[in-house]
């Protein structure tokens, strides 16, 4: 259906218009198979079987993923195959390697794209940038996309609650003239809470700006730079981490969640309603720049390139450990291990 979000008209689906018995009718006939089982992987398989589709995993023998796959219930030979024949038996695949890792597999999962199958993404990262990935798909099956706005963890862990993360979808290529009923089906049968049309260049081109901006990146840098502002002038590490981290994840974004950020304003003291509405442009305007900079770089494909050099070598999960570890051992995410464990439900 047709929403207006401000002035802007925009194309979206919600599960009133798209129930899942209307999923599970268009998709009765499909195996999806489920390629990786890292954070999207293990997410969406699960949804897709606790929602009754037919849904399979693939993943590399003897690695800590088929593990996890076999301890969530996958049975080997049944619903779990090493990466190559679930490709064979699947006539939907869900191509959730990561996004460095599906170059070095295209060509196993390319071999098994025969006619009227469809290939299914969750990042528009692969074909979008296909000239530093070699991912050109065959002509003859549909290419679809559905990009959860959120963690796979979350994705799962909604579903479990009843709930449901949005998810952005698109269609890249309508071989069969079923890829629009494919990929909103997909969409619902993963779990999503509503879908939004984009296209593969907008999904990715958003994503990897909000992932390196307010969704990771720029949040941990205003986070490190108040701390150590509040930490060089006198406060201690408890004071510090309450007031950068805390109260925003405990008390304040949920109250943003819930009805907008003016609605959290207002259930705060006029002090803070005061500075906070005088500070956030001169903030904005100190940091719109860098945003500049940052889409810029994805816009010109250097963003795509790092992530494919850094990820795509041997060592590169322990690289990233380093350097997460050296955000985990960080005094404010120290003090923040000691904060959480003094939260009531915690103790
Ligand atoms: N992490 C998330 O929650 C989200 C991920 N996505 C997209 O979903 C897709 C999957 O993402 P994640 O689950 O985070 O991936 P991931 O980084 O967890 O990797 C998934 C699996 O790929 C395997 N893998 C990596 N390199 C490989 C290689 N060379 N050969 C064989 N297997 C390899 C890993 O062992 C892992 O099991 C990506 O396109 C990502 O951009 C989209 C939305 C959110
Ligand atoms: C979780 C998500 O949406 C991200 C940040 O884009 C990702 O994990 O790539
Ligand atoms: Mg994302
Ligand atoms: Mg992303």
């Amino acid at each position: 259906m047709k929403l207006k979000f401000g002035n802007v008209e925009e194309n979206v689906v919600t599960r009133e218009e798209f129930p899942l018995e209307k999923a599970r009718e268009v998709l009765k006939d499909e195996v999806i198979a489920v390629i990786g089982y890292g954070v999207q992987g293990p997410g969406q398989a699960l949804n897709l079987k606790d929602n009754g589709f037919h849904v399979i995993v693939g993943q590399r023998k003897n690695s800590k993923t088929w593990d996890k796959a076999v301890a969530d219930g996958w049975v080997p030979g049944e619903t779990l195959f090493d990466i190559e024949e679930a490709c064979e038996r699947g006539t939907i695949i869900q191509f959730l390697l990561s996004d460095a890792g599906q170059i070095a597999l295209w060509p196993t999962v390319k071999k098994h794209l025969t006619p009227g199958k469809a290939l299914y993404f969750s990042h528009g990262f692969g074909v979008t940038y296909k000239d530093k990935t070699g991912i050109i798909p065959p002509a003859d099956v549909d290419v679809i996309l559905v990009a959860p706005k959120g963690s796979g963890t979350s994705l799962r862990r909604m579903f479990v609650e009843g709930r449901g993360l949005n998810s952005s979808y698109a269609i890249y290529q309508d071989a069969t003239g079923k890829a629009k009923d494919r990929v909103i089906a997909l969409g619902i049968g993963v779990g999503s809470g509503y879908l939004f049309e984009t296209d593969f260049y907008r999904e990715v081109t958003s994503d990897l700006t909000g992932e390196r901006g307010t969704l990771m990146g720029a949040i941990q840098g205003i986070f490190a730079a108040q701390y150590e502002v509040l930490r060089e002038n006198g406060h201690t590490p408890s004071e510090a981490f309450n007031e950068t981290v805390e109260e925003l994840t405990q008390s304040l974004m949920p109250l943003v969640a819930e009805n907008g950020m003016d609605w959290m304003y207002a259930n705060c003291s006029t002090t803070a309603q005061r500075g906070a509405l005088d500070w956030w442009k001169p903030f904005r305007d100190a940091t719109k720049p860098v945003f500049e900079a940052l889409y810029e770089s994805v816009k010109t494909g250097k963003e795509a390139q790092k992530s494919i050099d850094s990820n795509s070598k041997p060592d590169y999960r322990e690289k990233l450990e380093e350097e997460l570890k050296e955000l985990r051992e960080s005094e404010m995410w120290q003090a923040g291990a000691v904060v959480r464990q003094l939260r009531p439900e915690n103790n």
